[in-house]
């Protein structure tokens, strides 16, 4: 009835099942105290710990014992009639998976096995109803063990659901931090973290570039077509600046009409190819919105080499962009 040898769990289930036996009944009692040797005992002596040899079970005559599972399982308290251990009788000797004390003083009987292999033989019908009526308690009890298992797994899986979820929206909540609302492309927010990443990674084999563009005449196309002309050019621009970038590149708009890549090229004619490539994708672009008004774009390059950081990079590649622009836009210079 509580088996403490192999079934911990039962300490918190038998309790809540009515239909369970709690106690023996009088055939049964009598039958097994017949040979068991009865001992008196006191409150806090100890019957036996966890991981113990368990070579007997117990049956309560007088008195009180508390089985205690530890593994978060609440402790069992029994009482007269109540009989525990069973399992040692049943399957031999194993360790016991509580600790059983004394809580009230009383008096125990004690059954080993040997004594119960010959109750078994001279008393074989109560002996295999008590073992029968034991046996389903213990499988009702893990049936039970198992449904709360469940559930609590059931319960863990929606916390990992919940937590996978909030990770996932605090990174859409970063990344809209680090990007333009107009154009998607990073911010300059997103821009500093970028170098601030690629500054932990030395490049091998390529060499770091920064191309400046600025959208030629842009207030122009404002002030003739009109500010939502104005942003769907800047959005087209954004995606011919996003078309040049390579998967480790980093597109983004700066302000205004002024858009930056930062990207790994071979060379001088790599990084001049993809800044022409750029001017001629943009002169070909046909926006609707801009009525007859074309979209050009001048760019200034830098390499990204003196160890001055961002702001040399950028200031040389601006005054690439400010010659560029000087030849009348549509023309990419790089800063010497
Ligand atoms: N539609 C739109 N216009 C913007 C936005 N941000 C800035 N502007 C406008 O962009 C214009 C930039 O003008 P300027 O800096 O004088 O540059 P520009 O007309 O392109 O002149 P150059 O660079 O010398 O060719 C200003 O009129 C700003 O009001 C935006 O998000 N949407």
């Amino acid at each position: 009835m509580a088996d403490i040898d192999t079934y911990p769990s039962r300490a918190t289930l038998a309790s809540q099942d009515a239909r369970l036996p709690s106690a023996l009944t009088e055939d049964e009692k009598q039958v097994l105290a017949s040979t068991a040797i009865s001992r008196a005992v006191l409150p806090g002596q100890e019957l036996f710990q966890r991981g113990d040899n368990a070579q007997s079970m117990y049956l309560i005559d007088t008195g009180e014992v508390r089985l205690s599972f530890e593994d978060g399982l609440a402790d069992k308290l029994l009482g007269p009639g109540q009989y525990f251990g069973e399992l040692s009788v049943f399957i031999g000797h194993h360790q016991r998976f509580a600790r059983a004390v004394v809580e009230t003083a009383g008096v125990l009987y004690e059954i080993t096995q040997d004594g119960f292999e010959k109750l078994l033989e001279r008393e074989p019908a109560v002996v295999a109803r008590f073992m029968q009526r034991s046996f389903a308690y213990l499988v009702a009890g893990e049936h039970q063990l198992v449904q709360s298992l469940r559930r609590r797994n059931e319960d863990l899986m929606q916390t990992l659901d919940t937590l996978r979820q909030t990770r996932s929206e605090l990174s859409v909540a970063q990344q809209l931090v680090r990007s333009d609302d107009l154009t998607g492309l990073s911010n300059r927010r997103g821009l500093y973290r970028y170098l601030d990443e690629i500054s932990r990674h030395p490049l091998v084999g390529h060499k770091l570039a920064l191309l400046l563009i600025d959208i030629d005449h842009f207030k122009r196309i404002n002030d003739l077509s009109g500010h939502l002309a104005g942003d769907s050019a800047l959005r087209a621009v954004a995606e011919e600046v996003r078309r040049q970038a390579n998967a480790m590149d980093l597109p983004c708009r700066l302000g205004g009409d002024e858009f930056a890549l930062v990207l790994r090229v071979a060379d001088e004619g790599d990084l001049a190819n993809r800044a022409l490539g750029l001017i001629a994708s943009v002169r070909a672009l046909r926006l609707p919105s801009l009525r007859e008004h074309r979209v050009s774009v001048s760019v200034g390059g830098a390499f990204c080499v003196d160890p001055g950081g961002w702001s040399s990079w950028y200031s040389r590649a601006d005054a690439a962009l400010y010659e560029a622009k000087r030849k009348g836009g549509d023309h990419w210079r790089l800063a010497s």
